[in-house]
């Protein structure tokens, strides 16, 4: 009932949430200040990892949780350089056994970004124009990580007794692969995970700008690169055009092999394996709040494959596609230089869906490289691998705290979640549920028009402070389910 005193409480978290919202504002300002990119492998930005991982451990500790700062190692570099690992926070706030303890796993470490990529304010000062608060890793994932903790500080301030037990696991690294993560948590799978209930992961977007989503799954990826070699130098084409086997012809015409221009993937066999698509989730896309006229006018595209939104959505989340990221070795800088290079990897990925097998998907995709380079007759080398096999990932939608998360969006936000899958892969999901085997959710705060990864990333002032809300309206859901 409206008047029980979890309701009650609820009322006061929000109230002390709405007074302090811009401390906690504040605070993701001092948090976006620190450069904590993981990609660029360089001395002073690890420097910057560190300090942003301290500054986290500092605010945990602050905040009276017990915090340890694991070690993460070393990280050996291609060019035989070797970069210290920034610690991984692992934390805990409290361990009354009558309450479940749930576990928020977020990243501090943000993406590359430089204000001449075409930054409209600075990438690193977090910057507040009509309610958005541009700044690089806003949304991804240091809004987040801070709404839950704002959520957590809103019960102690209060001095009212947290509903929960909460445990965070805090990286540095995922935007480079989650280096040292995975062996983290098998580490740890009987001592600071046997006592976690249920991993709550907010590192994706809604797929409205104004209504809230649970995400209930998410595509894997096969990563592949394929070598084409003719010698280790490069030729001089005046010297030697019009008497090789081009390394960059046999290249073109495989990569070219791989998919046609309405977005299908010409791999034999690729989408045998793809799970029938039924009546029940061809409902689910029309409940979905999209329009898609409005996202592609706002992806500033002329057209799309596809012009519905049930189509639209399909074929991000429940299709695999194919995409060609890049070529290793390829002239691509500007000028007219006569080069044929020697050497070149072509670098390409399918994205998994249920239920993909990744070595099927690997021999489909070697048996057919291998069948358009052999018709080429080429004298050069083909080596074809998979550096990366992410598996898709799929909810257990009818786990508790997918029920706590529909009530607390309920409250917080008057409405039903949009049910949604994201397109793009979080591999420490699977992790979790196959390693430690608890339940995962995904449950998203900021909109669709966040910009992850891109020039002028922002979280809405409006997210953050309403999903700091939820989380709090989640702590105590989660409780009177249990
Ligand atoms: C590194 N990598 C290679 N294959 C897949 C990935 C993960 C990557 N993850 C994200 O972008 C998180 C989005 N919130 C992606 O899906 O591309
Ligand atoms: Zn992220
Ligand atoms: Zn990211």
């Amino acid at each position: 009932s409206p008047s029980s005193p979890p309701a009650r409480l609820l009322e006061k978290v929000i109230q002390y949430i709405d007074l302090h919202q811009d401390e906690f504002v504040q605070t993701l300002k001092e948090w976006v200040a620190v450069e904590s990119d993981s990609i660029q492998p360089v001395p002073r930005l690890r420097q910057e990892l560190f300090r942003m991982m301290a500054l986290a451990a500092d605010k945990l500790r602050r905040l009276g949780a017990s915090v340890d700062s694991v070690d993460g190692g070393s990280q050996q570099l291609p060019n035989g350089q070797t970069l210290p690992i920034p610690p991984i926070i692992l934390a805990e706030l409290g361990n009354d056994p009558k309450k479940p303890t749930v576990c928020f796993y977020g990243h501090l470490d943000v993406q590359p970004a430089r204000r001449e990529d075409g930054w409209l304010t600075d990438p690193y000062t977090l910057t507040e124009v009509d309610g958005k608060l541009y700044g690089r890793g806003a949304t991804d994932n240091k809004g987040p990580v801070l709404a839950w903790i704002n959520a957590v500080s809103a019960f102690r301030a209060m001095e009212e007794d947290l509903p929960v037990n909460i445990k965070f696991i805090i990286e540095g690294m995922e935007e480079a692969g989650s280096v040292a993560l995975e062996e983290l948590v098998r580490r740890e799978k009987d001592r600071f995970f046997s006592s976690v209930d249920y991993v709550v992961i907010s590192d994706n977007l809604w797929i409205s700008r104004r209504k809230p989503a649970l995400t209930c799954g998410t595509r894997g990826n096969s990563y592949f690169t394929v070598e084409v070699k003719c010698r280790d130098q490069d030729f001089h084409s005046g010297t030697f055009g019009g008497i090789l086997n081009e390394p960059m012809a046999d290249l073109i015409a495989l990569l070219g092999s791989l998919v046609d221009s309405s977005g299908h993937i010409l791999i034999p066999g690729i989408y045998d394996h793809v799970a029938p698509l039924t009546e029940e989730e061809k409902k689910m896309y029309k409940a979905i709040d999209l329009d898609p006229e409005e996202y592609r006018n706002s992806s500033q595209v002329k057209k799309f494959l596809f012009d519905t939104k049930e189509e639209i959505l399909m074929h991000l989340w429940r299709y695999p596609s194919l995409s060609i990221h890049g070529i290793e070795g390829a002239f691509e800088e500007p000028g007219a230089k006569t080069v044929i290079p020697g050497r070149v990897i072509g670098k390409f990925s399918i994205r998994l869906v249920p239920h993909m097998n990744m070595s099927v998907v690997e021999t489909q995709v070697k048996q057919h490289l291998e069948y358009i380079f052999s018709k080429r007759n080429s004298s050069n080398q083909m080596v074809v691998s998979m550096a990366l096999g992410l598996h898709p990932w799929i909810a257990n939608i009818k786990d508790n705290q997918y029920l706590a998360a529909k009530r607390a969006i309920k409250t917080v936000f008057g409405t039903e979640p949009d049910m949604i899958r994201d397109g793009s892969t979080i591999p420490i999901a699977n992790i979790f549920q196959d390693v430690i085997q608890k339940s995962v959710m995904m449950l998203p705060l900021g909109a669709v028009d966040d910009g992850e990864h891109a020039q002028n990333e922002k979280i809405n002032r409006w997210n953050y402070i309403e999903g700091s809300k939820l989380f709090a309206a989640f702590f105590l859901e989660m409780a009177k389910l249990h």
